[in-house]
């Protein structure tokens, strides 16, 4: 049943792959299905439980110019300390900065259960050479990244040069290895459903483990349309498959209610199994103040 590509030698590979399944996805239709979900299911997840599950799922995210060693390791500092400060509640899934930051997070992060994600191969724009992309990656590795998010090349993806943009994405996962690869789509820049989908199916069988909405850095973000299609394409390539991959909404979430449209999405796209910080992340640069607030009842700013 498993249909990993990888090995083999044919040169409309992916191409293939791509035309097993329906790419031709209605744009209003998805807006008619996430409008529905909206309405009927969300308010169902609007509670303790689901905003305490949010908290761990929460991949803590600087992505700054003016980022800093220090800043970074006060950051970090910050993870530690909540550890200690709320025993109770479930830590951060991750701490993602660039790479040049890893070995700052590794030296100074304590907490069991902690990824250190780097974003990688020229985020945000995935505008370099691939050498320059594999030696970024392998350095941020090399100094204690756990996990990598890569961008997807968007500019050959509209060109339509599908096999170059898998095959770079490959080999990329070839330089992640057993580390988990998270391949940014861009969903903002793909503008409809049909290439959400598409591109979704090519990260995947390009090698991803986990695909993610956008890098933060352009706008629309993640919406939840592109959030319906993305895990409408998961759903698909598992049941091809059986191969079990994550989805990681990120950029631009910035209210709690952002935070349990995508949960519901998840629950309601893909269903339980995917339930868990190990298959469902979410990028954010300012939600876990407000995350952690509404658990704990009054505002704080620990973050
Ligand atoms: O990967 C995470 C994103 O870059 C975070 O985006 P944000 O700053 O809009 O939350």
């Amino acid at each position: 049943m498993a249909e990993k590509l990888n090995n083999q030698q044919d040169e409309n590979k992916y191409e293939k792959a791509l035309s097993l399944y329906n790419c031709e996805v209605s744009d209003e239709e998805v807006r008619d299905a996430v409008r529905k979900i909206i309405a009927e299911k969300v308010h169902e997840n609007d509670n303790l439980e689901v905003k305490k599950f949010l908290m761990g799922s929460v991949e803590l995210t600087t992505l700054k110019t003016t980022d800093s060693e220090d800043r970074v390791l006060a950051f970090t500092e910050r993870v530690n300390q909540f550890d200690e400060q709320y025993p109770e509640l479930p830590h951060v899934a991750t701490i993602c900065v660039y790479p040049c930051f890893a070995k700052t997070v590794s030296e100074t992060l304590e907490v069991d259960g902690v990824e250190i994600a780097c974003v990688s191969g020229s985020f945000p724009s995935s505008q370099a050479l691939i050498e320059v992309k594999v030696a970024e990656t392998a350095l941020a590795i090399k100094d204690g990244a756990t996990e990598i998010d890569i961008v997807m090349p968007v500019g050959k993806f509209l060109s339509g040069n599908y096999e170059e943009v898998a095959d770079e994405i490959s080999e990329l996962k070839n330089v992640c290895g057993e580390k988990k690869m998270k391949v940014i789509l861009e969903t903002g820049c793909l503008k409809t459903a049909a290439n959400i989908k598409k591109a979704s199916i090519l990260s995947m069988y390009a090698g991803a483990d986990y695909i993610k909405t956008s890098t933060g850095k352009l706008e629309p973000a993640a919406t939840p349309e592109a959030a319906y299609v993305m895990c409408q394409a998961i759903k698909e390539y598992y049941d091809k498959t059986g191969i079990q991959i994550g989805f990681k909404p990120a950029g631009g979430l910035n209210t709690v209610m952002d935070a349990i449209t995508m949960y519901t999405i998840v629950k309601e796209v893909l269903g339980e199994k995917w339930l868990t910080n190990q298959w469902f992340r979410m990028g954010t640069s300012r939600l876990a103040n407000l995350l952690l607030s509404e658990v704990v009842g009054h505002e704080t700013k620990f973050f």
